[in-house]
């Protein structure tokens, strides 16, 4: 007899590491207690106080990118290692975990997004509240129409070296940092405005209404899209900041590092 153990079992059979996403509790004690198996949890927090945790900017939505970027960090943290054979659990219909890929981690593929966080001279958290500014501004546009913004992170004294003022800076005398609620509203009223925020690695809000000139040549940029993710790239290169920009034109958030378009993401989809 041939039972579907010996069909499905092929997905977990002879794995290195099974690696949860954001399990609940009780799913991973029972994880926890399969005699030499090693488990690594994957998510936005450590809810279950995992032993082995790689922290999530986001909640992927996308399954591919969220099992992507969970792996990439396990590589850089060293919890696997590159051609270990993984079985990723994770929820796709539900809030339960309920569906499990056999992936091999491939540290060729790396795509610089756990870095984007992890090794930027921005403070992670400064990285990840513009991140999801930007996502709520894509969402929601302005008065229901899209907006386009740049947002320049970390680093901030070179690149105020490397551009100049549009107009006056309505951030000039305050001390108000990127996460509080009201500055949130803030960045959001001067979207409409041209020219970039500049950040620092600590997430002050140094500058609206700067016009970049960095004096790196341009950078590749998506075919269809102009001077403000060309300016926001080519920054990138010249200073250790990193850029995140939503596109006014197609709608979606992107962050450069190093002149490297790092990652694009859907406001829609979160
Ligand atoms: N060098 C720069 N520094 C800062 N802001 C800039 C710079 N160049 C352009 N911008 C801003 O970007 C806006 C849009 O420019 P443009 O359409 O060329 O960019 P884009 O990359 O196509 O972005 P989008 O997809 O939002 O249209 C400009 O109105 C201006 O506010
Ligand atoms: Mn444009």
């Amino acid at each position: 007899m041939v039972g579907l153990d010996d069909v499905f079992g092929d997905l977990f059979a002879s794995v290195d590491s099974v690696v949860l996403f954001s399990p609940s509790g009780s799913y991973y004690e029972r994880f926890a207690a399969v005699d030499d198996l090693d488990v690594v949890v994957v998510g936005t927090e450590n809810a279950v106080g995992a032993e082995t945790f790689v922290e999530l900017p986001l909640e992927f939505e996308e399954i591919t990118d969220r099992i992507r970027f969970g792996l990439e960090g396990a590589l850089e943290q060293g919890v696997v290692e590159d051609g270990d054979a993984l079985a990723c659990a994770t929820s796709v219909f539900s809030d339960e975990i309920d569906t499990v890929s056999r992936v091999r981690a491939d540290a060729e593929t790396q795509t610089g997004i756990y870095d984007l966080f992890v090794k930027s001279r921005a403070d992670p958290e400064v990285v990840k509240a513009v991140l999801e500014l930007a996502i709520e501004l894509g969402k929601k546009g302005q008065k229901g129409k899209p907006v386009g913004a740049l947002f320049i992170v970390g680093d901030a004294g070179k690149v105020m070296n490397k551009s100049r003022p549009l107009s006056y800076n309505p951030f000039e005398k305050s001390h108000v940092h990127v996460g509080d609620p009201i500055v949130n509203v803030m960045l959001k009223e001067f979207s409409r405005l041209d020219g970039a925020f500049i950040i620092s690695d600590a997430g002050k809000i140094v500058s609206a209404y700067r016009y970049l000139e960095p004096s790196a040549e341009g950078v590749d940029i998506p075919k269809g899209l102009g001077a403000r993710h060309m300016a926001g790239g080519a920054i990138t290169r010249d200073t250790n900041a990193i850029a995140i920009v939503l596109s006014e034109s197609d709608g979606l958030v992107r962050a450069f590092k190093a002149g490297e378009l790092i990652l694009e993401v859907d406001p829609e989809a979160y």
